[in-house]
């Protein structure tokens, strides 16, 4: 679980974060929502430590990442797996040795247990196939699946992803959101999540926090979203015509599987 304190941040005299509290769920995908220029985007970085932050704290399972020492700092750093925007990957390395990258920065092991390590992960990414391929020869979607694989090699605890589905289409978008879930729950891990893509939103969001202007809007989980009457929250969310009927049909369907399971129940 990853807490923020009345975090607070600016630049010079303008303030982005003026007091932001918040809670990252273990074992769950936590996504950051918010319209462009909202914050989400230092606030990720305040908790990963890109950024200083000017007050409040954040906790990782409870020990002050904030006061603590630089290598401390470290150790905390060694369990976070970051997947970028734009997968950065090095061009120049095979998809095996782009995975291999933070074994060889950060583990001790013998070079057989290193591959081995990186093909497990390959394969849990369905990617065993490409491991001698170079990033130009595979597509973006492939791109992204070999960046998951390497933010998870070294068995991070907290996995962080940037817009993990910029630049996809809706389909591959929606593959890489169901594997970002599924690793979440297999390992474990507290995974925090910055995205615009409503799929997002609507299929994996267990735990969402709504960033307006700087501030907590609003947190729940998708279900919630359903059934939030906070009005910046669904303009936010259902910004057409189509997404308030599709809202609609779904608070309908969720009464009727309610009402089916109590009179199951009932019988
Ligand atoms: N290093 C910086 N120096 C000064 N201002 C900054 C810096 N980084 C971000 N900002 C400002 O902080 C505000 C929030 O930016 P942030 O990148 O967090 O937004 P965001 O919600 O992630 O937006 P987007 O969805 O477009 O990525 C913006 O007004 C931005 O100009």
């Amino acid at each position: 679980m990853i807490e923020l304190v009345n975090i607070k941040k600016g630049f010079g005299e303008k303030i982005i974060l003026p007091d932001v509290s918040a809670v990252m769920e273990t074992g769950k995908v936590n996504l950051i929502i918010g319209s462009s220029g909202s914050g989400k985007t230092v606030m990720m970085k305040c908790m990963v430590g890109l950024m200083e932050i000017d007050g409040g704290k954040v906790l990782y399972d409870g020990q002050d990442f904030t006061s603590m020492p630089e290598l401390e700092r470290k150790h905390i750093r060694r369990q976070i797996g970051m997947l970028f925007q734009g997968s950065a990957l090095f061009d120049s390395m095979t998809v095996e040795q782009n995975v291999m990258f933070p074994l060889d920065m950060f583990s001790k092991g013998s070079l057989k247990e290193k591959k081995t390590r990186v093909m497990e992960c390959l394969e849990r990414v369905q990617l065993k196939d490409a491991a001698k391929k170079f990033p130009a020869e595979i597509s973006g979607g492939m791109k992204k699946r070999v960046g998951i694989a390497r933010a998870i090699v070294l068995n991070p605890r907290y996995l962080f992803c940037d817009e993990p589905n910029s630049g996809l289409d809706p389909q591959t978008s929606l593959l890489i959101d169901k594997l970002i879930k599924e690793i979440t729950h297999e390992f474990n891990m507290t995974t925090v999540i910055n995205t615009h893509d409503m799929n997002t939103v609507m299929e994996s969001g267990d735990h969402i926090v709504y960033m307006y202007q700087g501030k907590k809007q609003w947190e729940g989980s998708n279900e919630d979203i359903i059934f939030s009457k906070d009005e910046k929250l669904n303009d936010f969310i259902f910004a057409s015509d189509f997404l308030r009927d599709a809202k609609e049909m779904r608070q309908m369907e969720i009464f009727r599987e309610k009402d089916w399971r109590n009179k199951l129940k009932k019988n």
